[in-house]
C-alpha cells in the first residue's frame, strides 16, 4: 500500500482494486473508491460485513488481498517527516470510530465486565472522560480541535469528569466521536455513527457534522438510506460483495435504497411458526402468577446523583412493554434492577416473580427467568466460544459455556440457529461472525430458554432491515405463541414490533407521563 504514487489533482484518498477478504471469505472485490478535495461520502446498502470492512481498510485496519488505498492527503506531511528521523504513516491523519468502543481500563489489562457500571465503587481504575480526551494527542502539530472543544461540541461538559465505565451506551458514542476528532484527523471514518444517539442528538448530529467538515475535515461513514445527513455529497452502495453505484448524491436513485430498507411487515413461513411452536411446547419455565414486576417507590442514587427517583411501575404476565427515554434517562439502570445486576435492588421495594428482592433469592433465581440481550451484552461477551455454545449458554446464564448439555438443549439450541439463519455458523467461533450475526446468535442465546421475561435493549442495533424485520416478525410470533412478557428499548419507533403495546417514558430517572 504506497502512499507516495502521484497524485491526481484534489484526490485526497483513493482505493483501487481492492479485494477484501474475512475468514476466507471475499468481502469486496475489485473495489474502487475515490476522495476528492471537499467531497463527504456516505456508504449504504447490504451486507453490513462490507461496509464496515471497507471503512477498515481505508483506516488501514486490515489487510487489503489485492489492489491498494492511497493517502494521498497525507503525502505532505510525509515529507516533511522525512529527514527529521520521527517516525510518521498516513495513520496518523486518518481516525475511525467503529462501532464498538475498546476502550479499557487505566491499568490497562482488562475490558470492563459489563455489570461493573453498577457496583460504582468499582469504576475507580477507569479513566474519565477529561482524562481520555486529554491523553488522545494528535501525532501532528495542525490542531483545530482541542479537548475543550470537542466537550463542547458533543455536548459532554456535564460528563467531563465521569469515569468512562459509568456512561450510558449514548453517551459513550458521543465520547468515541469526540475522541476521534481530537486526534485532529483529514479523514474521519464513522461506522453508524447514529446507532445508540436518541432522537435529539440525532437531530443535532447533521450540525456536528457541519462543524466538523467545516474545519475542513473530511467524512465518510457508513450508514443507512434514512440516515444520509444532509452534508453527504456523495454516495456509495454496496451490493453483496462490490460497490454497485456510487456517485454524487443528488444522481444516485436514493427511494430505491430507502425503500429497501424501510421496515416492513414479514410473514414468517408456516413451517418456521410450526417450529416455533415446538420449541415453545418444550417449555421448562413454570408460568408463575402476574405481576412479574412490581417496583414501588424506587430510586437508584450514585455518590450524590440520583440516576432514578421515584419510580412506581407495575408489568404484569403477558404484557408487552416499551422502555423509552433519552440517553443517560435510566433504562439500563432501571433494567439492571430487574436483571439481578444492580445492587442497589436489595435497598428497594422491588418485587420480581412474585418475590420480594432481599429474602434470600439469589442472583441466579432471578436470571433463570429472563432473557436479555443488550449493547453492553454484546460488547463484553467473550467471542471465543462457538455459536453453538454462546447459544446454549442461555441456559445457564453464564457468559460462555462451562456445564455439560443435554441431548435435548443442543437439540433445541440447533432448531433456533436454524431459525435465525446461522445453520452453517454453529461451530464457528463467535468472533468470526459479523456483528449482525452475532446480535442474532445472542438473541438466540436470550430466547432459548423459554424465559418468563425477555428483556430487549436495542436489540435491532447492528442488524440490517431484513434481520430487524424478520426479527420483529419474530418477537410477535413469540408472543402470540408463548406469552411471555417482553420489555423493549429501542431510540428507532420502527425497530418495535407489533406486539408491543404499553409504554413507560424516562425523563432524567422519573416516569415522564
Ligand atoms: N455508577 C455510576 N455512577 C454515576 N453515574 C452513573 C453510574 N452509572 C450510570 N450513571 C449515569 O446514570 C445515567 C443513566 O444511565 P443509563 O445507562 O441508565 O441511561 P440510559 O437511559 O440507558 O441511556 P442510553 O439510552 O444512552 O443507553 C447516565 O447519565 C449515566 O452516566
Amino acid at each position: 500500500m504506497s502512499s507516495m504514487a502521484t497524485a491526481p489533482p484534489f484526490t485526497l484518498l483513493e482505493m483501487t482494486g481492492a479485494t477484501l477478504v474475512r475468514n476466507g471469505a471475499i468481502v469486496l472485490q475489485h473495489a474502487g473508491f475515490c476522495v476528492q478535495h471537499g467531497q463527504q461520502w456516505a456508504i449504504i446498502g447490504e451486507p453490513e460485513t462490507a461496509k464496515n470492512y471497507l471503512l477498515q481498510a481505508l483506516a488501514g485496519k486490515v489487510v487489503i488481498n489485492q489492489g491498494a488505498v492511497h493517502h494521498f492527503h497525507a503525502s505532505s506531511y510525509l515529507q516533511a517527516g522525512e529527514g527529521n528521523g520521527g517516525y510518521r504513516t498516513h495513520h496518523d491523519l486518518v481516525a475511525y470510530v467503529p462501532f464498538h468502543h475498546h476502550f479499557r481500563s487505566k491499568s490497562n489489562t482488562q475490558n470492563f465486565y459489563y455489570q461493573q457500571r453498577f457496583n460504582s465503587a468499582d469504576a475507580d481504575d477507569a479513566a474519565t472522560v477529561r482524562e481520555l480526551l486529554s491523553k488522545t494527542r494528535p501525532k501532528h502539530n495542525d490542531i483545530r480541535w482541542t479537548t475543550d472543544d470537542a466537550i463542547t461540541l458533543f455536548g459532554l461538559d456535564k460528563l467531563a469528569d465521569k469515569a468512562l465505565i459509568k456512561l450510558s451506551n449514548g453517551e459513550t458514542r458521543r465520547l468515541m466521536l469526540a475522541t476521534a476528532l481530537v486526534k485532529n484527523p483529514n479523514i474521519l471514518l464513522l461506522d453508524h455513527p447514529l446507532v445508540g444517539l436518541d432522537v435529539e442528538a440525532r437531530s443535532r448530529f447533521e450540525g456536528i457534522l457541519q462543524a466538523i467538515i467545516q474545519s475542513g475535515i473530511h467524512v465518510i461513514m457508513a450508514t443507512t438510506p434514512q440516515e444520509i445527513p444532509r452534508c453527504m455529497t456523495h454516495v456509495a452502495v454496496i451490493e453483496n460483495d462490490t460497490i454497485a453505484i456510487q456517485g454524487p448524491v443528488d444522481q444516485i436513485y436514493l427511494n430505491k435504497y430507502r425503500q429497501l430498507a424501510t421496515p416492513g411487515n414479514v410473514a414468517l413461513p408456516d413451517a418456521m411458526r410450526g417450529t416455533i411452536r415446538t420449541l415453545f411446547e418444550q417449555r421448562t419455565t413454570p408460568a408463575i402468577g402476574s405481576p412479574i414486576i412490581s417496583m414501588n417507590d424506587v430510586s437508584v442514587r450514585y455518590g450524590d446523583k440520583l440516576i432514578l427517583d421515584g419510580i412506581n411501575w407495575r408489568v404484569e404476565q403477558g404484557e408487552a412493554w416499551s422502555l423509552k427515554g433519552h440517553n443517560g434517562a435510566g433504562k439500563s439502570t432501571l433494567l439492571s434492577l430487574i436483571n439481578g445486576d444492580n445492587p442497589q435492588a436489595y435497598s428497594n421495594d422491588i418485587i420480581l416473580f412474585g418475590r420480594k428482592r432481599g429474602t434470600g433469592e439469589s442472583i441466579w433465581d432471578i436470571k433463570k427467568q429472563i432473557g436479555y440481550v443488550s449493547p453492553e451484552l454484546h460488547q463484553y461477551f467473550p467471542k471465543n466460544h462457538t455459536v453453538l455454545q454462546v447459544v446454549l449458554s442461555g441456559y445457564f446464564d453464564t457468559v460462555g459455556l462451562f456445564r455439560k448439555v443435554a441431548p435435548a438443549q443442543r437439540e433445541a439450541a440447533v432448531r433456533w440457529l436454524q431459525l435465525f439463519g446461522l445453520s452453517d455458523a454453529i461451530q464457528q467461533r463467535l468472533a468470526l461472525l459479523s456483528p449482525d450475526k452475532q446480535r442474532l446468535c445472542l438473541l438466540a442465546r436470550a430466547i432459548i430458554k423459554n424465559p418468563n421475561l425477555l428483556i430487549l435493549d436495542e436489540p435491532c442495533q447492528g442488524l440490517s432491515p431484513q434481520h430487524r424485520d424478520f426479527f420483529k416478525a419474530l418477537m410477535d410470533e413469540i408472543h402470540a405463541v408463548s406469552g411471555t412478557t417482553i420489555i423493549y428499548v429501542s431510540h428507532y419507533e420502527e425497530d418495535i414490533p407489533s406486539c408491543v403495546t404499553k409504554y413507560i417514558r424516562l425523563e432524567q430517572g422519573r416516569i415522564k407521563l
